[in-house]
């Protein structure tokens, strides 16, 4: 079994980093604040607001879409607060945000950039969420942006070309049922350790509110924008490999520890694993829904997302030539996009049992 390079966000905030090119990220937070709202002033009981509340945001990047995300809950359990007590939160509450990634994502351009006026203590917790990384009843609300689609492995037989597993494209396209079967087993497995994780770190009534995509029932992955693109990446380091800029081998051996699950895959892991209540999975439709179909935009927001795992492997030339040819793929190939089905975007609050 493979370990996966951990996957790290082009770090800084040079042209072509995480921080300046994540708007897609962000425009789902900036469309779900009102819903974070209302979820939090539903199913947060007033009796967890008191002196001290600690939010986690798990997977956190280097910014800004965190500091976004936990301003949002923020906002929404002090606006909770001055409605139900008729008290000034600013005078009761001390707010503390625990900011949680691999120990090599870019932290210092995180605590560099927080922003300025901000009224919570922050504090950096490296790790992987597939593990506890806080002692038990720690936090009140987490959060997950965009981070609730990995897998801690690379499914067993996916690069092996003798197995029946083996997959030649380098992510889930969801296709072959038997590579398929192994990702979503994989990614059982890692989700239920997540969440069973998480349930021992929050306070009894606490709330895990994951925001990210998925797919709807029945789509495969390379139906949808976002795996149309992948494929073009894929598509792109075997042409490179095929120019001999890179070899074979490691195109054979590159694979995504990413999996995009259905919405009925993920809410039956969330029953099975039985330490949350699922109390709203909301489809979030939004202004950037999908990526806009400009094949620049398009090979742009995918390197900051993909860049730095793909450098990772084949090296930064490469990474930077494989995009290049993701631009004229999705140039010439503009009419796959266009007839591509929908993916989904959701809001999921969790609260714990
Ligand atoms: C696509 S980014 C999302 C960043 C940010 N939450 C946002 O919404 O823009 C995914 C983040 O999850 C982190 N990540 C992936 N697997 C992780 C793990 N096992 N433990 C901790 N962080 C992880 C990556 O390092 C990366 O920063
Ligand atoms: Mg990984």
């Amino acid at each position: 079994m493979t370990t996966t390079p951990d996957w790290i966000m082009i770090g800084g905030d040079g042209p072509e980093s995480y921080n300046q090119q994540s708007s897609y990220q962000r425009a789902l937070l900036e469309a779900t604040k009102d819903k974070m709202t209302k979820a939090i002033s539903a199913n947060l009981d007033l009796d967890l607001i008191s002196n001290r509340f600690i939010v986690a945001d798990f997977g956190c990047a280097s910014g800004p879409n965190t500091f976004v995300a936990v301003q949002n809950i923020i906002d929404a359990v002090e606006e909770k607060y001055r409605r139900e007590t008729g008290q000034n939160p600013a005078d009761n509450i001390e707010f503390q945000v625990l900011f949680n990634d691999f120990s090599l994502n870019d932290f210092n351009t995180l605590f560099q950039t927080l922003p300025p006026g901000r009224r919570y203590f922050s504090a950096g917790v490296p790790g992987s969420f597939f593990e506890r990384v806080l002692p038990k009843e720690s936090f009140h609300i987490g959060v997950m942006s965009y981070a609730f689609h990995f897998t801690s492995k690379i499914p067993k037989g996916i690069m092996d070309r003798d197995s029946p597993l083996w997959n030649k494209d380098m992510q889930c396209t969801g296709f072959n049922p038997a590579v398929k079967k192994a990702y979503l087993d994989q990614y059982s497995i890692d989700t239920k350790i997540l969440l069973d994780a998480r349930a021992e770190e929050l306070v009894p009534g606490g709330l895990m509110l994951l925001l990210g995509s998925c797919l709807r029932d029945g789509v495969k992955m390379s139906e949808t924008p976002k795996g149309t693109v992948m494929d073009f990446i894929g598509e792109s380091l075997s042409d490179l490999a095929k120019q001999g800029v890179t070899e074979q081998e490691k195109v054979d051996t590159f694979r995504t520890s990413i999996y995009f699950a259905e919405q009925g895959e993920i809410r039956q892991i969330i029953e099975e694993n039985g330490k949350f209540t699922i109390e709203a999975f909301e489809d979030i439709i939004h202004a950037k829904n999908e990526f806009p179909f400009d094949p620049k935009t398009l090979a742009i927001s995918f390197k900051a997302f993909y860049g730095a795992f793909i450098s990772a492997h084949f090296g930064v030339e490469v990474m930077r030539k494989a995009f290049e040819l993701v631009e004229v793929k999705a140039r010439e190939q503009i009419s796959r996009l266009h007839n591509s089905k929908p993916g989904m975007q959701y809001l999921i609050v969790l609260r714990k049992n």
